[in-house]
């Protein structure tokens, strides 16, 4: 599903150029549920914004479903990004002045879904994160486990192929992070992939498979404890 090899990614600060990813080789299978952990300034949020199709590597070759994503021009990367890849973010990122509801139908407004298909699709989605009864609230009359619950609906309406998250518990208290947790191990046993980034061991042992990140660099991987036995 997402195959990464030789990413590189520097940046060029006046005359300086700056690694941030270094030779990176990474192979996400479908259905897998896999953390991508690493400390603050590691390079998590380069990989992330890479994979979803939100930047470009420097050098390296990046195929996902099966399509070489690189030799699209920025309008092709923002097709591809809308149509495989649901992102949920640490704050959120809801609309204040919307609704639940009108907040999940946006994907679908962009993908140009009519309006009582998108009211059907959204309310779906809500159902599914257990907050269908909630669809008429705002972000601001929600909890933030709540409000992490409706941007999942969000990100899962397009049906997309991949779910990527960064550090999605980390603005929670550790009960509303496990439940957000629990929704992605039940999304894992559906059949959804899953990338989640985040720089917490608790967090990442949730997943099926476990990649760490130094200074840029991909360290050898192990299976997480909780699914397998150490390779
Ligand atoms: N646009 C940029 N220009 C220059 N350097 C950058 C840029 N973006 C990121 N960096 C550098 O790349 C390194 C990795 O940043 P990145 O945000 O990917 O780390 P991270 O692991 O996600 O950290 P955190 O957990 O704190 O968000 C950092 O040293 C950062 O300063």
């Amino acid at each position: 599903m997402i195959e990464l090899k030789g990413i590189h990614k520097s940046y060029r600060i006046g005359s300086q150029v700056i690694p941030v990813l270094r030779d990176i080789d990474l192979s996400v299978k479908q259905g897998e549920f896999l953390a991508i952990m690493g400390p603050s300034g590691s390079g998590k949020s380069t990989l992330m914004n890479i994979i979803g199709c939100l930047d470009r590597p420097t050098g390296g070759s990046y195929t996902l479903n099966g399509k070489n994503v690189l030799a699209e021009d920025d309008k092709g990367l923002a097709a591809i990004r809308n149509r495989t890849i649901g992102f949920v973010f640490q704050q959120f990122q809801l609309l204040p002045r919307m609704s639940a509801r009108r907040n999940v139908e946006l994907p679908l407004i962009y993908a140009g879904v009519s309006r009582e298909e998108r009211m059907k699709r959204a309310v779906a989605a809500l159902r599914k994160v257990g907050l269908e009864e909630r669809k008429d609230h705002r972000p601001s009359e929600l909890s933030g486990g709540q409000q992490q619950r409706v941007a999942i609906a969000r990100a899962l309406v397009n049906e997309p192929l991949i779910l990527l998250a960064d550090e999605p518990t980390g603005a929670l208290d550790t009960k509303s992070g496990q439940v957000i947790l629990d929704l992605f191990a039940e999304l894992h046993k559906e059949g959804r992939t899953i990338v989640m980034i985040t720089h917490d061991a608790e967090v990442a042992k949730r997943a099926e498979r476990i990649v760490y990140i130094r200074d840029g660099q991909l360290l050898k991987e192990r299976m997480s404890p909780v699914r397998g036995a150490a390779t």
